[in-house]
Parts: C-alpha cells; structure tokens; sequence
C-alpha cells in the first residue's frame, strides 16, 4: 500500500463502545423534510417524474419560484413528539434528520445565511425539536448534512477559474461554520450522514475535509460520520487509494442491500431505503410500487443478517404531516418488531450456509441463534447446514418457547427442521436454534466418490 496523509486513518472496525451502540440498533429512520415539501412533486399542475427533493433542478420549476418557497413555509401539523412516538413504536433505534439538503434551506436558524427556517412563516427551531422529541424518546439522533448548496454563491460543482476557487473558499469557510454551529446547538448528536459530496469541486479538497472532519470528532468524542463525507488526495471517495475505506462505515447502499457478506469487505455498512422506488422527499403523487411491509421487513432482516443496519426513509408534507402510508407501514413494521425485536437488536451475521427459506440472524452477546422464515418450502422442511463440529439439539417458535419443532438429521452437518405451522402464514416468523458445540463425530456418512 502507498502512504497517504488523507486516506484511511484507520483500519479495520471501530470497537468503542458508540460504534457498538451504533453496529447493534439494527433499525433506523431517515426523515427528509424541507420546502420541497411544498410543491410535493408538482408544480403549476404539472407532474414532476424525478425524486421530489430534486424539483427545483426541474426544468418546469422557475429558480425564483422555488428559491421564494420558504416565505410561505408554515407547517402548522408538525408535532415532533408526534414523530418520535411513531418511531419508537415503529422499533427505530436511530433516526437521520436533514438539516439542509442540496436546496440549501436550513431547517434550523443559522446564523451564516438567511436561507433558514428563522426566516419563514414558521420561525421555529425544527431540527432543535426533533432532536428534544427524539432524544425524549431514547432513540439516538444523527444529522445528514448536504455539502452540496445550491443556494450558497460560493457554491461550484466544479472549479474551472480562479474566481471560482476564491469563491470557493467562502464556501468552505461557510459548510465549517454550519456544521460547528449544528454541533453546538445539538450536542447530543450521535453523528453525521453527509450527502453531495460527488462533485469535482469537493473532491480536490482532502485536506480540508480531513482536517474538518478532525474539527467535528474533537467537538463530540466517539462522533460517527461515514465514508461519504470526504475523497483522498488522489479524488477516491468512500475507499482510498489502497483501497481502505475513510470513515466510521460503508455509506454505499443506497435503495440497495448487499447480496453476500463478501459484499461487505469486512465494513459496518447502512442501507437506506425509500418506500416507493425513489423518493425521499414528499411527493403527494406516488407511482409505480410502493413496499409492502412483509418486503421492508425482509429487507430489515436481510440488512441484520448481513451485519448492516436499515434506515426507512420518511417524508413529511408541506404541513408537517407524515403521510397515511408511512403511518400505517410504521404501524405494521412496528407490530412486528414488538414480537420479534429480539432477532434485530444485537444481533448480526452467522456463518452457516444462507438457505431459502430465508436469514439467520445470531445476538452478538448471548450467541442465541434465530432463523427468521420468510419462504415457507412446500414440504415444511426447513434446510440446515452446520459448520463441523455442531449439533443442533433443540428448535422453537420464538412466540412459543414452549413449542418444540422436530429436527431430523438427513446428511453429516445438514438438517430438516420440521415445521408445519397450524394456520396460513402471513408475517415472517422466527424459530430459535438451540446448538452443541460437539467434537468431530465422523459418524456414518460415506463421501461420494468422484
Ligand atoms: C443523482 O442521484 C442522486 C443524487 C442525490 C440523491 C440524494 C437524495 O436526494 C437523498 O437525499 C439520498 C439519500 N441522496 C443520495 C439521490 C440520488
């Protein structure tokens, strides 16, 4: 590997204890909210195909009227500790808020631009009560924070002149003042998930941002940022130039979910998810599919099962509303995790052979083993491979601890688990694994000869 001064200042997982806090919530919730809530993908009754955070880049959307949007800002429905209570009921251990996204509006009062919720209808601190409501209800609160601003003149995606590199400058000055000032007025924040930071521009400044980035974990010790935030010297983003990934954990799974766990380099990783195919902001016109909460379940799990955490994206409307969609995937999301928690909080990746009928998930504490049935097989024989060396001994429904499913040997290391459930299945379910660690029995298993 080569020397680098702004690569990879670590190799390897974070193993203090808020990176542990942070590797075991297993379920999160991303709110993206702003005055793009207002048009909510639409504007002068046309409708607008792109992600609805993304309107004002609309050629049907005049620059002034979206810049001006803030004056009528009033959201009169919003009740963070509405939110909040949703979330925790939901299972969300974390939630990711945006104080400002490309747009530049600042859902906080900044004192750096006027671009800012002070400046509205509104006036009122929003970021500052979700992060009270948040906190109030034990779930752990993180910032996403775009570098890109396309309301700040210092703003370049690209720096072609010498104008533009001075311009810059104020810029740089201007994205270190915000982010010192979010940390200040919110010191229980957790971490940051930085957003807009693929362009040219951004990415010839490693020094910079390393150096800022020093600034930040100084300001709160054991503050998390991942791999998005900055590029090395050499313009690599997310993994340096030896390949080393630059932050606290793999910022790569957008809307998508590893297949392997060599997918996932040995990384903490999150995957973030919108409910329709891609709209993080609201959009009062939702096409095409929209998630099912047995879907968003299985991604959760899958996520788990892979050692990731899995954040729902929600998006508020202008009013301050969470839609009828999102509350009632909340609610089923949340039915579930109040049986089944246990497979999500603490837990990660076991090493034994995926199976179809679905994931196994193991407590990283009590080693206790589950595997949670999405894909009932037609014979109601759940397939299992042990590693050499393991026999499991006993299997119950989670939700019967008393019930006892019959596991049948039917190859060296490999295993039915009976199970014909009385009722039609409509939710994933879980049973527990119970296992001996027993010496090597080469027992009575002939290998084929080849
Ligand atoms: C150009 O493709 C993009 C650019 C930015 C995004 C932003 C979304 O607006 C949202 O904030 C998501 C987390 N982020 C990657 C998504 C797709």
């Amino acid at each position: 590997s080569i020397t680098l001064k702004h690569g990879a200042h670590r190799l390897g997982k974070r193993t203090d204890k808020q990176m542990q806090t942070w590797r075991n919530y297993g379920l999160g919730q991303f709110i993206h909210w702003g005055v793009y809530a207002i048009p909510g993908g639409h504007w002068e009754g046309k409708y607008y195909p792109g992600a609805a955070e993304w309107i004002r880049s609309w050629k049907e959307m005049p620059k002034e009227a979206y810049d001006n949007l803030y004056k009528q800002f009033n959201p009169e429905k919003f009740n963070a500790r509405g939110w909040a209570k949703q979330a925790k009921e939901m299972g969300a251990k974390y939630v990711i808020i945006t104080t400002k996204h490309h747009d530049g509006f600042c859902l906080w009062p900044s004192k750096y631009t006027d671009y800012t919720i002070a400046k509205s209808p509104y006036k009122k601190d929003i970021i500052g009560q979700l992060v009270d409501a948040y906190d109030a209800e034990g779930i752990d609160v993180y910032l996403y924070f775009s570098i890109i601003d396309w309301n700040h003149p210092g703003y370049r995606s690209s720096l072609k002149t010498e104008a533009d590199r001075k311009e810059y400058e104020d810029f740089k000055t201007f994205t270190r003042n915000q982010l010192v000032e979010l940390l200040e007025r919110y010191p229980s924040t957790k971490g940051l998930w930085f957003d807009g930071s693929w362009d040219k521009a951004w990415i010839e400044q490693a020094e910079f941002a390393d150096e800022l980035g020093r600034e930040l974990r100084e300001m709160i010790p054991g503050l998390i940022i991942g791999s998005r935030f900055r590029a090395d010297e050499n313009g690599n983003r997310h993994f340096d130039t030896n390949g080393d990934m630059m932050g606290d954990y793999e910022q790569g799974w957008e809307r998508k979910i590893p297949e392997t766990i060599e997918d996932i380099h040995g990384n903490d990783w999150d995957c973030v998810m919108t409910i329709p195919e891609n709209q993080w902001g609201y959009h009062s016109d939702w096409k095409g599919h929209v998630k099912t909460s047995n879907e968003l379940i299985e991604m959760l799990v899958k996520s788990v099962s892979l050692d990731g955490n899995f954040v729902l994206n929600f998006g508020p409307d202008g009013e301050g509303n969470i839609r009828p969609e999102e509350t009632k995937l909340a609610a089923e999301i949340g039915a579930w995790m109040d049986v089944n928690k246990e497979v999500v909080y603490g837990c990660g990746y076991l090493d034994w052979k995926k199976q179809d009928w679905g994931y196994y998930t193991v407590n990283r504490e009590t080693g206790k083993k589950y595997m949670v049935v999405f894909n009932m097989p037609v014979s109601g024989a759940l397939r299992v491979k042990v590693p050499d060396n393991t026999r499991p001994d006993k299997a119950y429904l989670l939700e019967q601890p008393e019930s006892d499913i019959t596991i049948e040997e039917i190859h060296r290391n490999e295993y039915f688990v009976h199970y014909k459930p009385m009722t039609p299945v409509k939710k994933p379910f879980v049973i527990v694994i119970e296992t001996t660690e027993s010496d090597a029995d080469e027992g009575h298993y002939q290998k084929a000869k080849t």
